[in-house]
């Protein structure tokens, strides 16, 4: 799906009978793949993991990024490879202030990343994120020199006509569930799949590099 701005990568997710994935999509000759490590983690794995992806051989035509808890942020800035870009899972729709519990923009600028996730399928879903919400964070983050990993489902279009089972089920038949290091091969190589955004794969290390360097079969097919 054409985003049109060269700093917010759309990814497609489907929200509603339990399930949801995400995939990306891209006007361009690009491959992405993104880890996202949820709330999970503890320092000791964080280690482990940094470590794995650092000693990991990495395809240099792929643009890497891991997204850890906020908590670990600083950790993996300081140890991971410079080949692999940190983002945030979230952030704050406006400037800081008296809103307990939230991370800005800014905040994020300033301890040196550059990307975030928004509007992912589990903050609207679990934490209610609205449409018009998420897209507002997208343009705070966007305005304050973010790149944001941008989140979306079936249109509204798509909804009101009742065509979202059919629409899910296409996507997930295309998709056939999570990006594993058994299947991204597979995946990669399809014409209108042009990268991942990684869950529990992405706390593998070895399954993780193996996913990332999936562009090597996609350049085969091409
Ligand atoms: O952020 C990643 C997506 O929610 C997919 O997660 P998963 O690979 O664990 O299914």
């Amino acid at each position: 799906m054409p985003c049109g701005l060269s700093h917010l990568v759309v990814l497609v997710h489907q929200i509603g009978c339990g399930m949801r994935q995400e995939a990306m999509a891209f006007s361009v000759d690009y491959f992405f793949v993104g880890g996202n490590w949820k709330c999970n983690g503890t320092r000791e794995s964080v280690k482990k993991l940094v470590a794995d992806l650092n000693a990991a051989s990495i395809a240099d035509d792929v643009d890497v990024v891991v997204a850890p808890p906020f908590v670990y942020i600083d950790q993996v800035l300081g140890s991971i490879t410079d080949r692999i870009e940190v983002a945030a899972q979230n952030c704050w729709v406006g400037k800081g202030g008296a809103f307990t519990g939230e991370v800005s923009a800014e905040m994020l600028k300033d301890i040196g990343l550059n990307w975030v996730i928004l509007g992912h399928s589990e903050r609207r879903q679990l934490i209610g994120e609205a449409n018009e919400f998420v897209g507002m964070k997208e343009a705070y983050a966007l305005n304050n020199g973010l790149k944001v990993i941008g989140c979306i489902g079936e249109t509204l279009e798509q909804r009101e006509a009742g065509k979202t089972i059919e629409v899910v089920a296409q996507q997930l038949e295309a998709m056939r569930g999570s990006v594993n290091a058994k299947n991204c091969e597979d995946l990669a190589r399809q014409e209108d799949i042009d990268g991942f955004l990684v869950g529990g794969a992405s706390l593998i290390g070895p399954d993780f590099a193996t996913i990332v360097n999936s562009v090597n079969a996609k350049k085969v097919a091409a």
